[in-house]
């Protein structure tokens, strides 16, 4: 198998074999801790520009199969690897990860220590990284990890949203309709909603108030995705057009910092993010604690424990990570709208927090 490397920005270095294509990547290095569901992450348009760290040692046991993508294709910058199955084996299996990595031309690298590495990524933080199979000079591939672009910054939606808008039919009888800003949106968002009786139109990024409304809404969600939420100048303008028209409003994890910044609070970047399927978060209105799926690098920052006075009436912090204590959940107290910057659609990961969709559809009846 041929040599790759691991090059790190601040010059750490970890060596294994390719993985994937072979060739040259570059990104964002994270690690995520989910031990299922690789496939739901390497196919969640959230990681574009993202080099995934997985920190469960044996990946790939499963195969891939035809239902698990959340998406139309691989989207991480490269992937990063202990020990990857030889032989997968699944009643769903129609293929080989790491023949499908290379088939969609996704440089990875196994046999890396990825437990001494994710310990470098928890103490110093999410870094730019290289991943190596046609370059094994530490200090060439350096040169150009180091000139690589940051993820503070970087406006990312145009990149992975829908080039125009399609339609995702109820299941059963039709109750309402949906319109969906698509920043990088998983299959699954659509699905929990058409089982529930919505029909969810699914719109670019770059949709205007009067392009949303022309499928006369009963309610509008701001979509997941990747890049640094401070840049998405213009879906904010948008959800504040929509809680201007008091339209239902819900926003999952990047959806749910546009909707922080709409109401005017700031974001942040995190020093290495949430990214796993079993975060614990404190629901405040029920008081219930849920195991829940994230995916993000940056956080809303809006005070805890009181009720905020913002251009949209008193606005309340919902959900909280048990772990840290980074803000979960935004709640509109005059305005219909509230977010979560974790994954109630799970793929992958548990439900419990599913109960969200309902919460969608009940605030869609109370205004219907
Ligand atoms: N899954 C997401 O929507 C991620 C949101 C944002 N890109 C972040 O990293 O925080």
């Amino acid at each position: 198998m041929a040599k790759a490397i691991l090059v790190l920005e601040d010059g750490r270095t970890f060596s294994g074999s390719a993985y994937g294509a072979v060739g040259e990547t570059f990104g964002e290095a994270v690690f995520t801790t989910g031990m299922t569901g690789y496939q739901e992450t390497l196919t969640d348009p959230s990681y574009h520009r993202q080099v995934v760290v997985q920190t469960a040692p044996m990946i790939g046991n499963t195969g891939v199969n035809d239902e698990d993508d959340e998406s139309d294709k691989i989207w991480v910058a490269g992937y990063v690897v202990r020990d990857p199955a030889r032989r997968p084996s699944n009643w769903r299996s129609t293929g080989d990860l790491g023949e499908r990595l290379a088939a969609e031309g996704v440089v990875g690298i196994s046999g890396v220590d990825t437990r001494a590495l994710t310990r470098h990524l928890r103490s110093r933080g999410a870094m730019r990284v290289g991943l190596s199979s046609v370059d094994l000079d530490p200090a060439s591939v350096l040169a150009r990890v180091q000139a690589s672009p940051q993820m503070v910054g970087a406006d990312l939606s145009a990149e992975v949203t829908t080039p125009s808008r399609y339609v995702v039919e109820a299941v059963g009888e039709h109750r309402y309709t949906v319109a969906a800003l698509d920043l990088g949106i998983k299959r699954n968002v659509a699905r929990r909603l058409a089982e529930r009786g919505v029909t969810t139109h699914i719109f670019p990024s770059s949709s205007s108030i009067d392009d949303l409304l022309a499928v006369s809404p009963d309610a509008v969600f701001f979509s997941p995705g990747p890049g640094d939420p401070a840049t998405a100048d213009g879906p904010v303008a948008l959800a504040r057009e929509v809680l201007r028209q008091r339209k239902p409003l819900f926003g999952i994890c990047f959806g749910s910092q546009i909707l922080g910044r709409a109401l005017g609070f700031g974001t942040y970047k995190l020093g290495y993010g949430h990214r796993g399927i079993n975060q614990p978060v404190l629901d405040r209105t029920t008081g219930k604690v849920e195991v829940t799926s994230h995916n993000h690098g940056f956080a809303v920052d809006a005070p805890l424990n009181t009720v905020i006075d913002t251009d949209f009436g008193g606005v309340e912090v919902s959900h909280v990570c048990l772990n840290d204590n980074v803000v979960e959940g935004l709640r509109g107290l005059d305005v219909p709208a509230f977010t979560v910057q974790y994954h109630p659609e799970a793929a992958a990961g548990p439900h419990d927090a599913d109960y969200l969709f309902d919460r969608f559809v009940e605030l869609v009846e109370k205004k219907g």
